[in-house]
């Protein structure tokens, strides 16, 4: 079947309302480009420059030709012709030149631009609160750093360096045709009007395509993405959807190849239509010109000359009308990358923040500061506030404009300094919640979270990113060297500061026995680990980092017994000493806590420790039956536990 009789090709050429987002280019977008552009001026004025010597040279090649037809042939004097013949191949030689060394300018202009904006708005992404990446889709960013930035920096270059050689070649080519014969400059210039029209009319269509092309290319790239790695192929193939995930895959396939044929032919039609325009123009010329080299009025070299410069005036009309479209196309990219860059990210630096103040035992050692909550309230962060509508997978529904419920309320505690306070609570109550706002991934919506007395919007993000560690359930390791895992919480990590932090988190034994050792590559997210040993290498990491706070979530996964029995002792290394706040799956957890916090509904139900919460019958004691004592322990007094002094039976 030909690609013309595709069935499927239901919205080809000029119809793909449907397909089109009405957006445009927001203004002031302009504006904005020029420092970028600036940065590179010295480039850009190498570029000018050759620019003007190539539209010198080429219009005033046609000017020699007619001498050579009216001074040299017609005069009938060789020496003429030889002298001009070699002069247009020795311009013809540094126009080479010049060409060359515009395309290696322009080319660093462009080339640094992308570099320019895609490290701005990396870093800006990275500045993102987590809630951002939470409503985003990971293939749209990405496709926001690739396609969009390429487009960009098209805008850029095609306005830079083509407008001005089309508008100088145009004004030369204009000035020289009329000194030649004004009478038939005029005639070809009543047509030229004809070419803007199409220009300007397909250019709008095309701008619109532009945008709706990369929003759909970004949505096929955020399909890849998501099953591309380990947990999405895995769905794909326990679910056994590959069918349906194909079919789902070609519909999007399918838009962007309607768009990008929709494109072509728009690109197609401006061409023929000039073409036409110019072949009718030409014709006018060689009728006008031919009547008056016949009458006398002019030399049969200005006629050649002529039509020489009027095939050089179609070329930037052409180009004029080119650069129109191709602008508002590319203007499409810098918008949509303005729109990540404006994005402001919702938690941010104090311009006063400090650096948390450490505190020293009388024997010089460091003390964990003790962490505490004030009467926190808290709703999650609405998608007007921390994301780009054209991010997100699907249009945003009406419930989820405005502000969202509180999650937490009136949640107010005391986690003592080097002490175990554990969360427990039904699913959904707001333990997560709670424990991600010690390391400011969200901010309370009222209240306030303290850090050794330091409210934690006051600190530094670098300290409070150094005082705490989180060990999350699902601890992610990046597709690397366990190593290089490794030393991503402490860069300056010796060797023996790698093995004894994998050696208290039981992990040696394992990372040994591997061929390659610490330079065992761990695969997509860990997968080439199993759930404990991942859990550990995090463990491992936590204690390389050594924070004095730590926030954990124990891993529900059911563990073998030796798993399990490893994961404790390492956990009991990874909290000695220091203040932790930990989500508890766990028998031995409760029974070693200090302090146990029940959460419900995202209020603190009941607190106290293990035995008190028992005796009170409440909601603790109901959890403990359902979810804690088939653990295997009968319900036993907690030992007392100091602080720091390492006896915490967590096995
Ligand atoms: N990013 C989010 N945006 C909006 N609401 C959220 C978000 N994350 C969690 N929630 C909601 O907040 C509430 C508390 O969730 P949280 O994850 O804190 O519960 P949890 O006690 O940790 O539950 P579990 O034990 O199942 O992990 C839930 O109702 C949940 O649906």
């Amino acid at each position: 079947m030909t690609p013309g009789h595709d069935p499927t090709m239901g919205t080809i050429g000029l119809r793909v309302e449907g397909l089109v987002d009405p957006q445009r280019v927001k203004p002031g977008t302009f504006k904005r480009i020029i420092p970028y552009a600036m940065r590179y001026r010295r480039a850009l004025a190498i570029v000018m420059l050759a620019t003007i010597v190539d539209s010198v040279i080429t219009v005033s090649i046609p000017l020699m030709l007619k001498m050579i037809v009216d001074d040299g042939i017609v005069a009938g004097k060789a020496s003429v012709v030889f002298g001009l013949a070699g002069l247009v191949a020795g311009l013809a030689l540094l126009n080479v030149v010049a060409i060359y060394i515009q395309a290696w300018f322009s080319g660093r202009v462009g080339q640094g631009l992308i570099f320019d904006l895609r490290t701005k708005v990396f870093a800006h992404i990275q500045r993102q609160p987590v809630a951002f990446f939470t409503r985003t889709q990971t293939g749209s960013l990405v496709s926001r750093i690739n396609t969009d930035i390429v487009g960009a920096e098209q805008a850029l270059t095609t306005l830079l360096s083509q407008s001005l050689s089309t508008m100088l070649t145009l004004i030369l080519v204009l000035g020289a045709m009329f000194y030649l014969s004004w009478p038939i400059t005029l005639a070809a210039l009543v047509m030229i009007p004809l070419f803007f029209i199409p220009g300007k009319i397909i250019a709008q269509r095309m701008e619109r395509l532009a945008r709706s092309g990369m929003q759909k290319d970004a949505e096929l790239g955020s399909m890849m993405t998501e099953r591309f790695n380990v947990s999405g192929a895995m769905l794909v193939k326990l679910y056994g959807r590959p069918e349906e995930e194909s079919a789902e895959f070609s519909k999007k396939a399918r838009l962007v190849r309607d768009i990008a044929i929709s494109m072509d032919v728009h690109a197609r039609l401006l061409f023929i239509l000039v073409t036409l325009l110019t072949t009718v123009t030409t014709a006018l010329v060689y009728g006008f010109g031919g009547w008056f080299v016949i009458d006398g009025q002019i030399q049969i070299g200005t006629l050649v000359a002529m039509v020489a410069l009027l095939m050089m005036l179609y070329s930037p009309i052409n180009q004029l009308t080119n650069i129109q479209s191709d602008v508002m196309t590319a203007l499409v990219s810098f918008d949509r990358v303005f729109e990540v860059l404006d994005l402001q990210p919702l938690i941010t630096e104090r311009p006063e923040a400090r650096v948390l103040p450490a505190r020293v035992s009388e024997h010089g050692n460091g003390v964990a500061p003790h962490v505490e909550f004030d009467n926190v309230a808290f709703r999650y962060p609405s998608a007007e506030e921390v994301s780009l509508p054209s991010l997100e997978l699907l249009p945003l529904r009406k419930s989820e404009h405005g502000p969202g419920a509180l999650v937490l309320n009136d949640v107010s505690f005391h986690a003592p300094a080097g002490r175990l306070t554990a969360l427990v609570g039904p699913s959904g109550a707001g333990k997560t919640t709670i424990t991600q706002l010690v390391p400011r991934l969200y901010d309370a919506t009222s209240g306030s979270v303290r850090i050794g007395g330091h409210d934690v919007r006051d600190l530094t993000l670098d300290s409070l990113g150094d005082t705490v560690g989180v060990v999350t359930q699902d601890a992610h390791l990046f597709h690397d060297t366990i190593r290089t895992n490794l030393l991503y919480a402490r860069p300056d990590a010796t060797e023996p500061d790698i093995v004894e932090a994998c050696e208290a988190a039981l992990i040696w034994p394992t990372i040994s026995q591997l061929p390659d050792g610490l330079d065992t590559v761990v695969g997509d997210r860990g997968y080439r680990l199993s759930g404990g040993e991942k859990q550990r290498l995090a463990i491992a990491r936590l204690l390389l980092k050594s924070p004095p706070i730590v926030v954990l979530d124990e891993a529900t996964a059911h563990l073998d017994s030796e798993s399990e029995l490893a994961i404790q002792r390492a956990l009991k290394a990874a909290l000695t000493g220091r203040t932790s706040l930990v989500i508890a799956h766990r028998l031995s957890t409760i029974l070693d806590a200090d302090q146990i916090l029940v959460i419900d509904e995202g209020r603190i139900q009941e607190r106290g420790t293990h035995d008190q919460l028992l005796a009170g019958g409440g909601l603790y004691a109901e959890l403990y039956r359902t979810q804690f004592a088939h653990q295997g322990r009968s319900p036993q007094p907690a030992e007392s536990t100091a602080a720091g002094n390492g006896n915490r039976a967590l096995d």
